[in-house]
Formats: structure tokens, C-alpha cells, sequence
């Protein structure tokens, strides 16, 4: 992470202590260099435009500007007769970030939960449902434009005396997620003059016409540096795949043969894929979680809570977006009523804002189908300053879409970032037969029963996180996310891989039969989590062959 090194510390911005005491709790040392920049401009009630890099700490730059405005407020509120109100609406994109957004605002407003209440309008729970909060007036109201416009439409909440600061948080993604329709309709609630800050990762034109409409004389703030970190602290490959089976042979070596050590996000680009290649890996005895639109809110958000809390070890995950409007073009409409007729939901979004923690590898399964979706994925790993690993898989008819991902790299950096990962496919051609057997076994017959039945569980998951968790939070470890979808299909065998199948230079060195540790529960504090397994050790998860012994032909690894 790309500390601001000239610039002042938290202490010198004029925090209160009690931001400051959630900051140092958080393991906050220093602020990142957008938080340097944008804080003390926010604090001083100026308009912002911010694109920062993912993972690179935009919460916290308007969050702590957001709360000491609000602690501000409460002081004079204290002496004199200033009625309760909502003062703040943060706009999120997605359900899962909103779920995240609120909890960094929580974290932060720790010790002073008191005087600052946020409320969540992204749970799952109905208009109805959510009602009785906005009616006690919370300082902070977080939620997606399409939740927020109807609560405004149905007068259960009221912005136009009391708001004073908007943020719009990944603004681009409000847009190509269709709510530009939703926030121009918001806008009409809204008091004539308020402070906005409007953060993103990438600027396009449809930011620049957000731009016009929220912001009055902001300033523009885009730390020159490339959108995902540098290759010390992130590595990216190419991985050259001839065929379909040698995708999956390769990520059942890099898994099963524990080539690539911990824990992994994988991208896939469709719905069907996603549960192919989870239960390919069932075949294999590799847990891994489905997260998709087609899942509910509540699941979703349940999966990336309890990923973050080291629980599962992999997530299969299908971003699917509505592609960035055209350059040019007014924003597309709201895909909502398509989406929503296949059971989606047109508020998800995985790869874009998610917090993920201790994340040591993305792997692109298939090629992202836009620059802009490869540098959310892979920002999914490396995130603050911890190292990370991005593999991104692609056939030969994937190559011109990884071409163009692998030039927009180079001319934001000034070089090539994606190198080539040689791995020598013969090594592992004796799990061939196998992964064969495997993909045989995954019919789609069998993707269709697995999907129906992951949404069956899901929504009955759903319903006991709503009825039963909710009052018994200490129980919530006991719902898993990650159980067998179809057991009919697994060939048991397939699960141990016997010596004569590992590569001469891993044997000995590897244990793939070794059962991999069912809990692992990580500290929630920042300090914890940022001396992670990712950050121990050489940094770089795909230890391939290190270990080969001298002398013996050792396929190559990734070129360090
Ligand atoms: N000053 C800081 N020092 C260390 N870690 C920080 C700091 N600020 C934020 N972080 C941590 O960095 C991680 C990323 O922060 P955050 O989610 O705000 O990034 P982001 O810029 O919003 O990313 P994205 O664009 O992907 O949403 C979080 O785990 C957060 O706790």
C-alpha cells in the first residue's frame, strides 16, 4: 500500500480521539495516500473526486472525515435544541459491499457508537421491516440507490432537511450496475446544498456525468499511481492454456499438490461454470463456496463474513456485470427487470469493493471480459500491504481479450506486468487421466441439479440467518457454505493422490492426502490480520518448487 510518506499522520488532522483510538485498534499506522490527501480536504467541507487504486483504503478516507463531521455535529447538537436527523447517506453498488461499508463505519466509530448510529439498508429484511430504523433518525444512513430511492418514495425516510453529506461510494459501479436512473430520481430528495465525496477506482465518462450532477467545484483527487500495486508486492502470470482439460488439470495440480499455497479467490464467467468447476473439485476433495447473484443476500454476505474469518480456504465466484457503457454514451438502463427474471440479483457484485481478507491468489479460471474487471478481480488479493498473486487462465480464443488486458497494464506502468508462467504441463500429466475422470463425472445434468440444489439450501441458510442467528450470533459458525453439492458424483478415489501420480521432484515433499484443517479462526483485529499467513514467508504463495531436491528434473516455476 502506497503510504503517503511527506504527509501528515492521523494524529495531525485534527481527528477526534476517538477515531483515532479505532484507528490505532484497526492497525492503521499510517494513512494510505489517497486517506492523506482526501481527509483533510473533507474535513475542511470541500467537494471530492477521488480514484484511488482497489484496496488502497477509500472507506476510510471518507469514512473518518464522515464521522468526525458527524461527532462535530453532536458536540453542538449537546448545546444546543438540534433535532436528531439523518445526516450522512453513503450509496454502495452492491448488498455485499453496503454489508462491508457498515461494518468499516462501525469499526471506526467503535468508541463513539454512542453518539454516531449507522444504520444498514442492505440486509435482506423488507421496506417494511426496515422501517423502525430509519424512523429513530441513525446518523448514518448506508444502502444501495435502488433500497434508498424506495424508502424515500414510501416517505419512511426524509433527506431533504436534514442531509449534509453524500458519498458515493465505487461510483463507477453505481453506474454500469444501472442505478443512474435510481440516483438521478435520489437527487430530487435531496437539500439544495450538501458536502459530496464521490470515491472510485476507475474514472470513465459516466463518472465525469456523476461528476456534474453531485459535486459542486470538487476536487479531483488521482494519486498517480497504477491501479493495482507493483510487482513486489503483486505478482501476475498469464497462464497459456492449449486446451479446456488443461485448465482444470492445472488447477487441480496447483490445489491438490498444494503448489499454490493458501487461500484462493476464483473467477469464472458464468453461472454454470461456477458449480462446474465446484463440484470438479468436490471430485477432488477440495471445499469450495459458490457465490453468485443467484444466491441470497444473506448467504453471500454470510460466505465472505465467514471466508474472512479463515473459515473456508477457496470461492468460486462469477462476476457477472453489466459491461461499462460505451465511452460516450449516456449509462445503460437498469438491467434489473432481466436479472431479476432469472432469479439474480441485479445488486450483487463480488469482485468490485469486497474486503477479502488474507486473499494469497486470484486465479482468473477464465479471462475477465473488460480491463476495468480484471483490476477488480485481481485487487481482490494483495490488498493494504500484504502480497498477493493473480494467475489468469486463457485458451487461445481467450488470447486477444488478455492481450488487451496485458497492453492496458503495460501503458499504465510503463511496462509489461503480466508475466508468463511456465509450468511444465508433463509434470503433472500423470493427474490427466484423473482430472479426465473428474470433468467426465461433472455432466450437465449435474451442474443443473447441483445449482438447484445450492439455491434450495441457500435460501433455507437464509432463513435460519434470519430467524435463528440473529438472536443466537455465537451459532453462526455452525452453517456452512462449503458442504458437497452432489455426492452421487464423487469417485472417493480421486480424493488421494498416491505417490506414483506426484511429480519426481514434489514426492516426499508434498502431502496432498493430508486433511486440511477444518476451522481456523483468525483474529479480527487489524494487527492480526495483517500479520496473515499471506504476509509470512518469502510472500509468495506459489512456493511451486522450491523444495525440489538438487538433481531432479523440477518443472519451472513462475520466474521470481
Ligand atoms: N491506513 C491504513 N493502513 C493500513 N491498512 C489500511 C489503512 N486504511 C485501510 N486499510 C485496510 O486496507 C484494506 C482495504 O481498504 P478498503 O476496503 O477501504 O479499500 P478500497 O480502496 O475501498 O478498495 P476497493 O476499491 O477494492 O473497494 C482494508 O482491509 C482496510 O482495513
Amino acid at each position: 500500500m502506497a503510504a503517503a510518506v511527506a504527509a501528515p499522520g492521523f494524529e495531525h488532522m485534527g481527528l477526534d480521539g476517538r477515531l483515532l483510538r479505532a484507528v490505532a485498534e484497526l492497525g492503521w499506522a499510517t494513512p494510505t495516500a489517497i486517506q492523506a490527501e482526501a481527509i483533510p480536504l473533507a474535513l475542511e467541507g470541500r467537494d471530492l473526486l477521488a480514484r484511488a487504486r482497489t484496496g488502497s483504503g477509500k472507506t476510510g478516507a471518507y469514512g473518518l472525515p464522515l464521522l468526525q463531521h458527524l461527532l462535530r455535529v453532536k458536540e453542538a447538537q449537546a448545546s444546543s435544541a438540534v433535532a436528531q436527523a439523518v445526516r450522512a447517506l453513503v450509496l454502495v453498488p452492491s448488498k455485499e459491499l453496503g454489508q462491508q461499508v457498515v461494518r468499516s463505519l462501525r469499526q471506526l466509530a467503535a468508541f463513539c457508537a454512542r453518539d454516531v448510529r449507522v444504520a444498514d439498508l442492505c440486509a435482506e429484511t423488507d421496506l417494511a421491516a426496515q422501517r423502525p430504523v430509519l424512523m429513530e433518525k441513525p446518523d448514518v444512513v448506508v444502502g444501495t440507490p435502488g433500497r434508498v430511492l424506495a424508502h424515500l418514495s414510501a416517505r419512511s425516510l426524509s433527506l431533504r432537511h436534514s442531509l449534509e453529506l453524500l458519498v458515493l461510494d465505487e461510483a463507477d459501479l453505481l453506474l454500469s450496475f444501472g442505478f443512474g436512473e435510481d440516483i438521478k430520481s435520489l437527487l430530487c430528495h435531496l437539500p439544495k446544498i450538501y458536502q459530496a465525496l464521490l470515491m472510485s477506482a476507475t474514472f470513465s465518462a459516466d463518472v465525469e456525468a456523476l461528476k456534474e450532477l453531485v459535486l459542486h467545484n470538487p476536487v479531483t483527487l488521482r494519486p498517480p499511481e497504477p491501479r493495482l500495486p507493483g510487482s513486489s508486492q503483486l505478482r501476475q502470470f498469464a497462464v497459456r492454456c492449449g486446451t479446456e482439460e488443461d485448465k482444470f488439470l492445472l488447477l487441480c495440480a496447483l490445489l491438490k499438490l498444494r503448489l499454490l499455497r493458501g487461500r484462493a479467490l476464483l473467477f469464472v464467467s458464468t453461472l454454470a461454470r461456477c458449480y462446474r468447476l465446484k463440484l470438479f473439485l468436490e471430485q477432488f476433495g477440495i471445499p469450495a463456496c459458490a457465490l453468485n447473484s443467484e444466491l441470497p443476500a444473506r448467504s453471500r454476505c454470510h460466505v465472505i463474513t465467514q471466508f474472512n474469518r479463515g473459515i473456508y480456504d477457496y470461492i468460486v465466484a462469477t462476476d457477472e456485470e453489466a459491461p461499462a457503457a460505451p465511452v460516450g454514451q449516456p449509462p445503460r438502463k437498469k438491467r434489473k427487470g432481466a436479472a431479476q427474471s432469472k432469479g439474480k440479483d441485479p445488486e450483487y457484485g463480488v469482485a468490485r469493493g469486497i474486503d477479502f481478507q488474507n486473499v494469497a491468489a486470484v486465479i482468473n479460471f477464465d479471462v475477465p471480459p473488460t480491463v476495468d474487471s480484471y483490476i477488480h478481480r485481481v485487487g481482490r488479493t494483495a490488498r493494504a500491504d500484504n502480497p498477493g498473486t493473480a494467475l489468469t487462465f486463457a485458451l487461445p480464443e481467450e488470447q486477444d481479450g488478455l492481450a488487451r488486458i496485458e497492453d492496458a497494464l503495460a501503458a499504465e506502468n510503463g511496462e509489461s506486468m503480466l508475466q508468463p508462467y511456465k509450468f511444465s504441463m508433463e509434470e503433472i500429466e500423470a493427474l490427466r487421466y484423473r482430472c479426465r475422470d473428474a470433468m467426465r463425472s461433472v455432466t450437465k445434468q449435474a451442474v443443473k441439479e447441483a445449482r438447484l440444489r445450492e439455491i434450495k439450501d441457500e435460501l433455507l441458510n437464509s432463513e435460519k440467518l434470519k430467524v435463528y442467528f440473529e438472536d443466537n450470533p455465537r451459532d453462526l459458525h455452525v452453517l456452512r457454505h462449503d458442504k458437497p453439492l452432489h455426492p452421487a458424483i464423487v469417485k472417493p478415489h480421486l480424493r488421494n493422490v498416491p505417490e506414483y501420480l506426484v511429480p519426481p521432484s514434489l514426492r516426499g515433499i508434498t502431502k496432498p492426502n493430508l486433511k486440511k484443517r477444518k476451522w481456523l479462526r483468525l483474529p479480527r483485529t487489524g494487527a492480526g490480520r495483517r500479520g496473515s499467513s499471506t504476509s509470512r514467508g518469502t510472500g509468495n504463495p506459489l512456493q511451486s518448487f522450491k523444495y525440489a531436491r538438487r538433481g531432479a528434473k523440477r518443472p519451472a516455476a513462475p520466474p521470481s
